[in-house]
């Protein structure tokens, strides 16, 4: 199976556009956020994405967790998925899915320990995909994604050899990584932030690295 890429933290067009032109699967749009270095406002969100051709995913990263706010925020920029970076409650999902029934769901499960495993699996039950990443919601000043760091990737292989829907891993990945990343956690996709980037700029010769180390 091909190993899906989705390039996060997209900042503009031209970047949307250098992130397809080297195989791009999804895109990555990150609302506001209490952290994390790729945060734009939605208006810049809303301008980006009817840039973004078919078939390629317009994923817009919410820390919204209550199903009215989600649903205003997938309204106000036109992502065809949501990645949901904080933990909202199952009910708060089957609302939202009611509401937007065109648009995917993606819950993200940042691994800290053993117990991610089980938040993991039911979090699938709403869900039409899986991210496994590698903020911690427990801060003070929430971390939601965007660290740079790998997890405990064992965790993330057991989640993706029990789970019933697809899986993406995150957190930390990089050209350096990225294979040992495919052949340890066997993932659906690959999601990747900093590893691609240089002052916070989508930098071309890290993504062109980056998919060789993917596709060879
Ligand atoms: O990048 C951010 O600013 C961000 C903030 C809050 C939640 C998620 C965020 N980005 C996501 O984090 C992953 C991993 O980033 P990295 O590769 O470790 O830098 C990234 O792919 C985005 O999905």
């Amino acid at each position: 199976m091909r190993t899906r890429v989705k390039v996060c933290c997209i900042s503009s067009r031209e970047e949307a556009r250098l992130a397809v032109a080297y195989g791009a699967d999804a895109l990555g749009l990150v609302g506001p956020m209490p952290s994390g270095p790729g945060v734009l406002k939605d208006a810049e969100i809303a301008r980006i994405i009817p840039g973004i051709p078919p078939p390629v995913a317009s994923f817009l990263l919410t820390s919204e967790v209550a199903a009215p706010d989600i649903i205003a925020h997938q309204k106000r920029v036109g992502a065809n998925t949501l990645q949901l970076v904080d933990s909202v409650e199952a009910a708060a999902c089957t609302a939202v899915r009611q509401a937007l029934p065109t648009v995917r769901l993606v819950r993200v499960i940042h691994i800290l320990d053993e117990t991610a495993v089980e938040e993991a699996l039911q979090a699938a039950e709403q869900a039409d995909a899986l991210l496994l990443d590698s903020g911690n919601p427990n801060l003070k000043v929430k971390q939601l994604g965007g660290t740079g760091r790998a997890h405990n990737w064992a965790l993330s292989r057991k989640i993706v050899a029990q789970a019933t829907v697809p899986v993406f891993l995150a957190g930390g990945l990089s050209a350096a990584n990225a294979a040992r990343a495919i052949e340890e956690v066997q993932p659906f996709g690959l999601d990747l932030c900093s590893g691609v980037r240089t002052a916070g700029q989508l930098d071309e010769a890290k993504l062109n690295v980056f998919f060789q180390a993917v596709y060879g």
